[in-house]
């Protein structure tokens, strides 16, 4: 269903972004000439966007039952609703969240990377790549609305962003837990994940593939707030409101500044990634491994 709709907000307050908290705290909703704002839902099978109600700002949820593991599709459909919302200059901040109730994505879908052929093996790698670089670099704000389990590249994901609100319920964990699986988090996870905690505690969690509960997420600082479970999304959108208030021109410039370095490190050599990611998971004892750990996963319920 189409919900198109036109809002005007006035142009003086695009000029001064950081204009339009302190106008919407006063109460400001008047449509007056200015920009047209779309208030048009959007998104693809696997992933909703969904304009939220304070200009600007857009909720992308993601919607890959049971789990929301990042199949192909899912990677190809968030990398193109992120950049429709890029191209649409009215939106400033995304929410990324997930539909999969208790679960915000269970990382790489391991039947990508299990059992298949190294053609595929490259082509699914270079969509991880490219969702990493996309959302790393991305001008847009950016804030995990982390509503459920958190496990290797579900973290990936929620770690390029530029906040994280996480849900407050000890069943969930986050983290870089690849070595449980025999598998190695390759460098630019790592380094996203230093960037965030620091080299020492990424160097433990990584060599033990330690998933945090949420109160230990927060301590280490891989999650920047806990809320109750029904607060993720409206604390989310409110940490939005605050980031807001920043000259986008500013922010962006300092986002780039900090975040190229990393980026670049892939972005000179993404063949080479791939080509690594191919031969180390073709190989038979890495295969074997990804096989035991989805039985065990399937075997779970059994
Ligand atoms: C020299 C250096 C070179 C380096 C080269 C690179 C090396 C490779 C790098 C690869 C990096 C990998 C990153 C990853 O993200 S790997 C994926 C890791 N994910 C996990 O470990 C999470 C696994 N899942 C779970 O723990 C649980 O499912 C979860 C807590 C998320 C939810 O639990 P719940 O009990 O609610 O649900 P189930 O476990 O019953 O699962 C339901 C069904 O979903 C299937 N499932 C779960 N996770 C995945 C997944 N990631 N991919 C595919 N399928 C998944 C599960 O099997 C169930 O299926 P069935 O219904 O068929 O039984």
């Amino acid at each position: 269903m189409a919900l198109t709709a036109v809002v005007r907000i006035p142009t003086r307050a695009l000029l001064r972004p950081w204009a339009r908290l302190r106008d919407s705290a006063l109460g400001w909703m008047e449509p007056v000439g200015g920009v047209e704002v779309s208030t048009q839902r959007f998104g693809s099978q696997r992933v909703l966007v969904e304009p939220a109600s304070a200009a600007g700002v857009a909720v992308m949820t993601f919607k890959n039952p049971p789990v929301n593991s990042l199949s192909l599709e899912l990677l190809t459909e968030l990398v193109i609703n992120l950049e429709k919302l890029e191209n649409d200059k009215t939106f400033r901040g995304v929410v990324l969240t997930s539909d999969c109730p208790g679960i915000f994505s269970a990382g790489l879908d391991l039947t990508e990377i299990c059992g298949r052929n190294p053609a595929h093996y490259a082509e699914y790698w270079k969509a991880v790549q490219e969702m990493w670089l996309r959302l790393y670099l991305s001008n847009l704000m950016l804030v995990a609305a982390i509503n459920g389990a958190c496990p290797a590249g579900g973290c990936l994901m929620s770690l390029t962003c530029d906040y994280r609100v996480m849900a407050d319920n000890p069943k969930y964990a986050i983290g870089l837990n690849e070595t449980l699986l025999g598998i190695v988090a390759p460098f630019w996870f790592k380094d996203t994940l230093v960037n965030t905690i620091g080299h020492r505690a990424s160097e433990r969690a990584l060599q033990l593939g330690l998933l945090f509960p949420p109160t230990e997420a927060l301590q280490v600082g891989m999650v920047d707030r806990l809320v109750p479970e029904d607060q993720v999304q409206s604390t989310a959108l409110s940490v939005l409101a605050q980031w807001m208030a920043i000259p986008d021109h500013a922010r962006q410039l300092t986002k780039n500044m900090m975040r190229k370095p990393t980026a670049d490190g892939l972005l000179k050599k993404r063949d080479e990634d791939i080509q690594n990611f191919v031969s180390f998971i073709s190989r038979d004892s890495i295969q074997k491994s990804l096989q035991m750990y989805l039985a065990k996963l399937r075997q779970k319920k059994g």
